[in-house]
């Protein structure tokens, strides 16, 4: 049998958009030889549409929108993730569901069993679980359907989360071929190969071929990879799809040739350069927006950030402006114009002396006798981002901020100043990834000044400052971080690791303090398995000390 694939890139409430590209999809397999095409989980709404489920409208619009697709299918099937009502109204009205559509119509459905909720996730807030996956016969076929989440039911950490995994039943079922529609999200972390393992995993259990079609696309903070795939009925994964693109296929199932995309394992700066231009693009594009701004101070955070603008806009899109104070360095201007010639972005320069000046001046009948301290210090951030922020308006360009997870953590960056802007591009990168990142964008020409990379990161927002007076070296810091933020460790338990005990202390009063901050901040692009954002919920006020 020949399964087409079609790995879309969706927009959430855009039923309209959605529908004409599962359409396009389909006739185009369709016409290539496809006898059955698979798409991606809630492919008629975009995943995930979190609380517009709760518009009254919503979901009868995406009904209609189903129906209007399914009178477009002929003879060759189509499998198509949507939402359903659910009739029984329990207190969660909806499934996640899968529509086997044929001959004009949806002739079957099925329903998601395992509803993820942890993390970035939140399904049991909006779905009713189905008991069963759908299994059923077509063509003298025995076809099982299963969602996303359905085949992680037997992995590790799920088996004590979720009682019955829905493969345990499939494999009892003789089925000749399982389909799993997924909306599953990238991060670093080996979740590529998970999947793969998942999938071959469940051929090997049910003895049939698994057709895995994953979404791919940016929404909002989540960045969908693709990398559908298929595996034979011995667990061999016999064909992959792009990553991070839209892609289509049609795989044969009777002619088990190995053709595996070449993208399919990547390492990991790949992946992450691939998974930001995919996520930055989505986000203006969806939102609106062609083009984009950054300030460039000459260091390597809005560096980064404008590459990979520039990659994911084309430079002609993208507006660098250098901004330097009275304090300014020279390597600072030179450096933002040598990245901007290498990247062959826009570039100007608007000094803020003169606005950092007047602002002090203006203030000083309240400020007389108090002395300088972090306030002229951040005036001066403040003044950039009024600057950026009047430049974003006039413009019609969305507003880049550039801080990494680093500084995020510990506050290290100024609130309505270098914190201004739409989206937070390498909120989700620690800083010691930023330089390798940078590196990496520099290995076929030069795209990021080395002198960028090499010199000791500063905010300049005081003579002579440094990041490394206010702060651990990045290394140290980092690896606090990720064992204070993401694996939650306690703070005796990072000095038995090895780390200061001072400097773990201040590190995560910082981290605590600072709540209130990351809950004013742009989103970010998730890359990481714990990203600041929707899957972290830390109240701002609370006094738990670990
Ligand atoms: N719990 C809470 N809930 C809500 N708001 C709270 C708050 N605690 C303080 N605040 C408010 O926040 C203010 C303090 O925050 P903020 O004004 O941002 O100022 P602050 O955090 O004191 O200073 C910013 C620091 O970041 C450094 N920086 C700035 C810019 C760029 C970089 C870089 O390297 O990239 C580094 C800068 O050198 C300075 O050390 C308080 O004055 C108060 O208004
Ligand atoms: N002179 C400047 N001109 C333009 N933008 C600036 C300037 N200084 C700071 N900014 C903006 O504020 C952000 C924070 O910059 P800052 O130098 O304080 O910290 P950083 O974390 O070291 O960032 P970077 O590595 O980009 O310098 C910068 O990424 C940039 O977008
Ligand atoms: N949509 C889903 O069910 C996603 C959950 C799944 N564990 C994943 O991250 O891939």
């Amino acid at each position: 049998m020949k399964i087409g694939l079609a790995q879309i890139n969706t927009t959430v409430g855009d039923l309209a958009g959605n529908q004409k590209l599962i359409l396009e999809a389909y006739q185009s397999l369709v016409a290539s030889g496809a006898e059955l095409v698979v798409f991606p989980e809630l492919a008629v709404c975009g995943y995930p549409p979190r609380d517009l489920l709760f518009k009254r409208r919503f979901v009868p619009d995406q009904h209609e929108s189903l129906e209007a697709i399914a009178q477009q299918i002929g003879d060759a099937p189509a499998v198509i993730g949507f939402v359903e009502a659910n009739p029984s109204a329990s207190g969660r009205d909806f499934y996640n569901a899968a529509a086997f559509c044929y001959q004009g119509k949806v002739q079957q459905i099925g329903r998601k069993c395992l509803l993820p909720t942890y993390d970035v996730f939140d399904e049991d807030r909006y779905f009713h679980p189905s008991d069963l996956p759908l299994v059923f016969d077509w063509n003298d076929k025995k076809i099982g359907i299963t969602i996303c989440e359905d085949i992680w039911g037997n992995t590790d950490i799920s088996r004590e989360r979720y009682p019955h995994a829905p493969v345990e039943y499939l494999k009892e079922q003789n089925l000749d071929l399982h389909i799993n529609l997924s909306a599953s999200p990238w991060h670093w972390g080996g979740k590529g190969e998970q999947r793969e393992g998942l999938v071959s995993a469940a051929s090997k259990a049910c003895q049939c071929p698994t057709v895995y079609v994953n979404a791919v696309g940016g929404n909002d903070e989540l960045i969908f990879d693709g990398r559908s795939m298929v595996s034979d009925s011995s667990g061999q994964i016999i064909a992959g799809l792009a990553a991070f693109a839209a892609d289509q296929k049609i795989v044969d199932l009777d002619c088990e040739e190995i053709s595996l995309a070449s993208s399919f394992r990547q390492d990991l700066m790949p992946n992450i350069e691939e998974a930001l231009v995919l996520g930055l693009r989505d986000y203006v594009h969806k939102s609106g927006f062609k083009k984009a701004l950054i300030g460039l101070s000459g260091g390597i955070d809005s560096a980064v950030v404008a590459a990979i603008a520039a990659k994911a806009l084309g430079p002609e899109n993208v507006t660098g402006i250098s901004l330097p104070s009275a304090i300014s360095s020279d390597h600072s201007k030179s450096d933002a114009k040598d990245l901007a010639d290498f990247l062959g972005i826009n570039f100007h320069t608007v000094a803020i002396a003169d606005i950092v000046s007047a602002a002090e001046d203006t203030l000083s009948p309240l400020t007389t006798g108090y002395g300088r301290d972090v306030t002229e210090e951040n005036i001066q951030a403040r003044a950039r981002g009024l600057l950026l922020m009047a430049l974003s308006n006039k413009l019609g360009a969305l507003l880049l901020t550039t801080g990494n997870k680093s500084e995020l953590a510990v506050g290290y960056c100024t609130l309505y100043g270098d914190m201004c802007g739409g989206l937070a591009v390498i909120s989700d990168l620690p800083k010691t990834k930023v330089f390798e990142l940078a590196r990496y964008m520099n290995r076929d020409k030069p795209t990021i000044p080395v002198n960028t990379i090499e010199k000791p990161p500063s905010a300049e927002l005081r003579p002579d400052q440094k990041d490394e007076d206010s702060l651990p070296p990045y290394d140290i810091l980092d690896g606090i971080l990720e064992g204070y933020v993401e694996k939650g460790y306690s703070s005796c338990q990072l000095i038995e690791m090895g780390y200061d005990k001072d400097v773990v202390k201040d590190m995560i009063r910082k981290v605590d303090l600072n709540e209130y901050k990351r809950k004013q901040a742009a989103p970010g692009l998730k890359l990481t398995p714990l990203a600041f954002g929707v899957g972290r919920r830390i109240p701002i006020v609370q006094r738990y000390v670990s």
